[in-house]
């Protein structure tokens, strides 16, 4: 009565024909046995055993659910409930899934990643926690869809943008006049310069780029704490973007360009009032809203640890949720006994570590704020002598925060 779709393995997806006849426990059981041959050392257990056994004997059997990704746990009190979601998650994605052109660059990564994701989903966590159950749960949930980044961060045509051709320049000038900021101790290392002919119109051509130091952008105390927070949250090894995933999203990754630590001012660190505060005076100086900012990240260089010449654009946002990086302020929080500067070589301009200083830069062109300005390349130079702390505000052309909580 059940027809096993033979060949094929569990976990590419071999989905069974299923007769009329069978209630859906007999559906579970006979597709959990069409992967006996994956999981090894299991015993297979008669049809009627979900009754018959206890909840311990039934959470050991590995296999139910192994044809969509990790072998799902079976409760006890919901025996029956996890086994028909199952039954129905495996209609879903033969009937669905593996049929519908929407679902084409998904087939292969709809996966439960977790053991419970079908209990999870029948005690109503794909509504009550969509964040994570969306993603690690996508069978259980039927939200196979949402695993690629297209479909799961599309773009809002109505959202308003940080910055529009000739915004840039207006912002770096405010900053320079505005009465209010002078606290900050604004001092400008750099201004663009335009030729004749060459005027706003075509700011490509512009000689020189905007950057701005603060030399009281944070107070001794205000420093000491952000140093202190990225301890509690534990410095841990920088990375890199890197590959392309099957599901739209880039990998982070480790390399040699990038030996610094860095930890992310997340939860206790994002609401800690030290980190509000800079926040605020980040917004309140570039106008831009602190959604607009990722979290604060936290970097400890220790001797001859550098990141080498990059730009902090990111050419794969342009067509995310959050848009490309248009600016960085970068905090220094400590004083460096010697290295680890700021270098920008384009510029043939480095900026020294001091406790308490700031710089900002733009990523992008005044006239085109969605293209990367390669004049603002730079690299933190090794550390030659201390510990150098430090501090990233990226901030994007549209909200960061909110996408960023659904993985965009
Ligand atoms: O540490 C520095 O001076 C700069 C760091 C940097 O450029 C970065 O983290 O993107
Ligand atoms: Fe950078």
């Amino acid at each position: 009565n059940v027809v096993s779709d033979a060949g094929g393995t569990c976990l590419n997806r071999n989905l069974y024909t299923i007769s009329d006849g069978l209630g859906m426990f007999d559906v579970a059981l006979e597709t959990a046995r069409g992967c006996e041959n994956d999981i090894e050392g299991t015993t297979a257990i008669s049809e009627s055993s979900y009754e018959r056994e206890s909840p311990a004997v039934l959470e050991k059997d590995k296999r139910i659910g192994a044809d969509m990704g990790e072998p799902q746990v079976i409760d006890g009190d919901r025996t029956k409930e996890i086994l028909k979601h199952i039954a129905d998650t495996r209609v879903y994605l033969k009937e669905k899934v593996m049929v519908e052109p929407q679902y084409e660059k998904v087939r292969d990564i709809c996966m439960n990643k977790h053991a419970s994701c079908t209990f999870w989903a029948v005690i109503g966590e794909c509504e009550k926690n969509p964040a994570y159950m969306e993603l690690q749960c996508a069978p259980a949930c039927r939200t196979c869809e949402q695993l690629h980044v297209e479909t799961r961060c599309p773009l809002d045509v109505n959202a308003v943008d940080a910055l529009y051709p000739g915004d840039l320049d207006k912002m770096f000038e405010r900053i320079i006049t505005d009465a209010g900021l002078q606290q900050y101790g604004p001092v400008v290392l750099s201004r663009p310069s335009y030729a004749p002919g060459d005027g706003p119109n075509n700011a490509t051509y512009s000689i020189g780029i905007w950057m701005i130091q603060f030399e009281k952008a944070l107070s001794e105390e205000e420093a000491d704490r952000m140093i202190e927070l990225g301890g509690i949250k534990g410095y841990e090894r920088s990375k890199d973007v890197g590959e392309k995933q099957p599901d739209g999203t880039y990998q982070a990754y480790v390399n040699t360009g990038r030996t610094s630590t860095n930890a992310w001012c997340v939860d206790s660190c994002y609401t800690d009032p030290v980190a509000q505060a800079l926040m605020g005076r980040i917004e309140t100086i570039t106008g831009i809203p602190e959604t607009n900012s990722e979290n604060l990240q936290l970097l400890r260089y220790e001797e001859s640890q550098f990141y080498q010449t990059h730009n902090d654009y990111i050419n794969y946002q342009i067509e995310r949720p959050c848009g490309v990086r248009v600016l960085t302020f970068y905090v220094y929080l400590n004083d460096v006994e010697e290295g680890g500067g700021t270098d920008f070589p384009r510029l043939n301009m480095t900026v020294m570590p001091k406790k308490g200083r700031a710089v900002m830069w733009p990523s992008v062109l005044n006239m085109d704020p969605n293209r990367k300005d390669p004049r603002s390349d730079h690299q933190a130079l090794p550390v030659i002598k201390g510990v150098k702390y430090g501090a990233n505000a990226w901030i994007h052309m549209r909200d960061f925060k909110t996408p960023n909580k659904k993985g965009c």
